[in-house]
């Protein structure tokens, strides 16, 4: 079957570089620092939702200094890779999932360039046959858009869809795709709360809740 993931919060913590980056923005304009978990929470939206709360949190509203910020962080980030690291055991359940047979899909709000690049970097670009980025459709992630895209790119039919946020499961539900729940990403609510079908804190576990979902298609269909 599709199955689609989320990237950051899902596949990797890439919190630290978004952090590291975002407090050299802010400095690009003169304004203080912000700390991990005040950023981590920003994040799930795409560049300018963050690039907007982090002037927010300084009480600031102006349009010309969030697209120079937007700039700034999209020419930072992209070679923003050293405080990522990827979920222990993602890549062995990517490859598990590829032995299995699936069509593995990614659908993130981070712009498709850094999320190839983090991709790239940590050896799991070749498993995907499709990428939709925040910028690859006129909408972004709660809209179910980019979702539907990337199951379409992925040769349409039943998916699932892996995801660690609260913007994740309201694009699953949206989207009418079931969800399964990284539990260790960036959610701020209790993963239980989201409509859900499973959930995960260790990828070993992944292949198997898959596989499962898989057979109980086919035993219905
Ligand atoms: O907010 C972002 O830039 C990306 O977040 P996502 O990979 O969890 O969609
Ligand atoms: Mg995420």
């Amino acid at each position: 079957m599709i199955v689609i993931f989320d990237l950051d919060g899902t596949l990797i913590d890439s919190a630290p570089d978004i952090h590291k980056t975002a407090n050299e923005v802010l400095a690009d304009e003169g304004l203080g620092a912000l700390d991990l978990p005040t950023v981590r929470s920003f994040i799930g939206h795409g560049v300018p939702h963050l690039v907007g709360r982090l002037l927010g949190h300084h009480g600031i509203s102006d349009e010309a200094r969030a697209a120079r910020m937007i700039a700034g962080f999209g020419a930072r980030y992209e070679a923003a890779v050293g405080l990522t690291t990827i979920y222990a055991g993602a890549a062995g359940a990517l490859e598990a999932l590829k032995a299995q047979g699936h069509v593995l899909g990614l659908c993130t709000n981070k712009p498709v360039a850094p999320a190839r690049a983090v991709m790239r970097h940590f050896g799991i670009l070749n498993h995907f046959t499709a990428i939709i980025g925040g910028d690859s459709a006129p909408t972004r992630k709660p809209d179910p858009e980019p979702l539907r895209m990337a199951v379409a790119a992925c040769g349409g039919g039943p998916a699932l869809f892996v995801g660690d946020s609260e913007v994740d499961a309201a694009t699953a539900t949206a989207a009418g795709v079931p969800l399964i729940v990284h539990t260790e990403g960036y959610r701020k609510t209790p993963a239980e709360d989201f409509p859900h079908v499973a959930v995960f804190s260790d990828f070993a576990a992944l292949p198997g809740i898959i596989a499962a979902r898989a057979e109980a298609l086919e035993a219905v269909g």
